[in-house]
């Protein structure tokens, strides 16, 4: 028997990929396999190689007994329960950038296929029918283009969009104001300014809590009558019913689907009597350069991980130095904190970030901060998840600049981190420091004003003028809410006289707070701005 490592190839795969696997394992190929017997043999093998068809939900991964790695050939790992293989240790890489020409190379042919009825044409002259009236269509030339989703693909998108004289106009706040400029590419707040100047849409989001269903019927109600709508992203994304809905009345003129909500799907209510919507089975990955791409790049990350390399795609790996670790270690939940906090406040684009780490930190190779906080700042608005290894790429990706100052003493703590996020011509700065020999996150400034409270899991800050009853009135409200404040802490500026006028609170809670409880407060007298986060 040999002792090499059992490798399986569980869908179809480029064969540059499995010839590159061969020389390192004994390879086995299951796109042809029962669902029996996946679940009788997954527990042989200690790497697998998937595409978007197998899901590796918690169940598949607890009968992988000695699986060490999954690798998932494509971008998107949606199909793995990755919380559940990282708590089984096991690693899982994908080959975010095999695919993103091949899907945007697909997303223009959507595109150009909506504008020309090209499918519906081609099936009427196939069938014996010479009807040239039928179906004239429409220039995409000096025509807008609204890009949802702004990321690797969103921008190849608008780049290639572009080059058919379109006007290209984007939405997306995770993305530095630069990146925009660069490509030519107007720069929206939101997806309502999109809709509303926007003659084809095409969403390019990952899906996450926030974003499935994001195309719904609000959005359809706010975009141009006659729209043509693209997704080459994830059928979540957009709300069928809707979408249907807006075909009905002639709101929407055409949309072109590749993806679904499940896949693979043959019985959708869009394929019978739509002839103005265009669908392809999820094929925005499947040419023959991404297919190749993928395959290596994935491979290269299975022998990566089962090697002893450095898995530089990994979804979930930490790479923490460990010498580094016993100093800073205890500094990166209160970096990722503070990230995360501190992109909740900023309304516009994030261009740049601001690192700055005092006291014996600062003695140290403090990138691992860096880190935590681009982690902290990212998750939630990417397609993979966020880690110590793929934070700072995807940072780059998006034209975020970092920079990092540190300085080895702090003068009223012993460590100190400073960030500040630069957002266009504004900047927001939070501070924070850990106390005690328990290491507790505790923040030290927001919003210019400086107080010191305990970093609990949900918060609800307030900026105001600083008259009489402004706390009472969150405690009252919040109470009457049924939410309950476990700390708050007050900051506040003075004037001249050493009267204050501006203030700051910080309150944590028990639950996450409703955005809705703090927007109903913030539209009252006396209050300039409030956020719920939860960290
Ligand atoms: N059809 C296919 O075969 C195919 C192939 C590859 C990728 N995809 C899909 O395409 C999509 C985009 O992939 P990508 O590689 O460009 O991902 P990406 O992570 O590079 O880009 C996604 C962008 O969405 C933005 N975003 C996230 N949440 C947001 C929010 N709430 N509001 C506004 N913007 C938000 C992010 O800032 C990011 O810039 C994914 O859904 C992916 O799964 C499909
Ligand atoms: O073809 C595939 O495997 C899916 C491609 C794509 O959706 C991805 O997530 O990379």
């Amino acid at each position: 028997m040999s002792d090499r490592l059992k490798i399986l190839v569980k869908e179809k795969l480029a064969d540059t990929g499995v010839d590159l696997l061969r020389e390192h394992f004994d390879v086995d190929l299951g796109d042809s396999w029962s669902d029996e017997e996946f679940r009788a043999r997954i527990g042989e093998y200690q790497g697998i190689l998937i595409r978007s068809a197998t899901k590796m939900t918690e169940e598949y991964i607890a009968l992988g007994t000695n699986l060490r790695v999954i690798g998932r050939a494509g971008v998107g790992v949606n199909n793995v329960d990755v919380p559940a293989a990282t708590r089984r240790g096991i690693v899982v890489a994908n080959a975010p950038q095999s695919n993103v020409v091949t899907a945007a190379e697909h997303t223009l042919a959507l595109l150009m296929a909506l504008a020309r009825n090209v499918p519906q044409a081609d099936a009427s002259l196939k069938a014996g029918k010479w009807e040239r009236s039928k179906f004239g269509g429409v220039e995409v030339y000096e025509k807008t283009l609204g890009v949802v989703g702004f990321g690797r693909i969103g921008q190849l998108v608008a780049e290639r969009a572009k080059g058919f004289g379109m006007k290209v106009v984007a939405y997306d706040p995770f993305v530095g104001a630069e990146r925009y400029r660069d490509l030519g590419v107007e720069k929206a707040d939101n997806s309502a300014d999109v809709y509303k100047v926007a003659d084809f849409v095409t969403i390019h989001l990952p899906v996450t809590p926030e974003t499935k269903g994001w195309l719904n019927a609000e959005a359809f109600a706010q975009m141009k009558d006659g729209v043509r709508v693209i997704n080459c992203a994830r059928g979540e994304l957009v709300d069928d019913a809707a979408l249907q809905a807006a075909l009905d009345s002639g709101k929407v003129a055409g949309a072109a689907l590749d993806v679904f909500p499940s896949e693979p799907i043959t019985d959708y209510p869009l394929f019978d009597g739509y002839p103005q919507v265009v669908v392809t089975p999820h094929l925005g990955a499947s040419t023959t350069e991404a297919q190749d791409r993928a395959g290596v790049q994935t491979a290269e990350q299975v022998i990566a991980a089962l090697t002893g390399g450095t898995v530089t795609t990994a979804v979930n790996i930490p790479a923490i130095a460990a010498e580094d670790m016993e100093v800073l270690g205890p500094f990166v939940p209160l970096c990722q904190q503070l990230g995360k906090l501190a992109v909740s406040l900023v309304d516009g684009s994030i261009d740049g970030l601001e690192l700055e780490f005092f006291g014996r930190i600062g003695d140290r190779d403090t990138r691992l901060l860096s880190i935590a906080v681009l982690q902290g700042v990212l998750t939630g608005h990417t397609e993979e998840e966020v880690n110590q290894v793929n934070a700072p790429s995807i940072a780059e990706e998006r034209g975020i600049s970092l920079t990092e100052t540190k300085r080895s003493t702090a003068r009223d703590f012993t460590d100190l981190v400073r960030v500040t996020i630069v957002s266009g011509e504004t900047r927001q700065r939070i501070v924070g420091t850990n106390v005690g020999r328990r290491n507790r996150p505790h923040l030290l400034e927001v919003w210019g004003q400086r107080f010191d409270l305990q970093l609990e899991r949900n918060l609800a800050l307030f900026s105001y003028s600083d008259v009489p009853g402004m706390i009472g009135r969150v405690g009252s409200v919040f109470g009457e809410k049924g939410i309950n404040i476990v700390s708050a802490a007050v900051g506040r500026a003075g004037d001249d006289d050493g009267a204050a006028e501006h203030a700051v609170m910080v309150v944590t809670t028990d639950a996450p707070v409703d955005p809705a409880v703090i927007d109903s407060l913030v539209a009252t007298d006396g209050f300039v701005a409030g956020r719920a986060v939860s960290l």
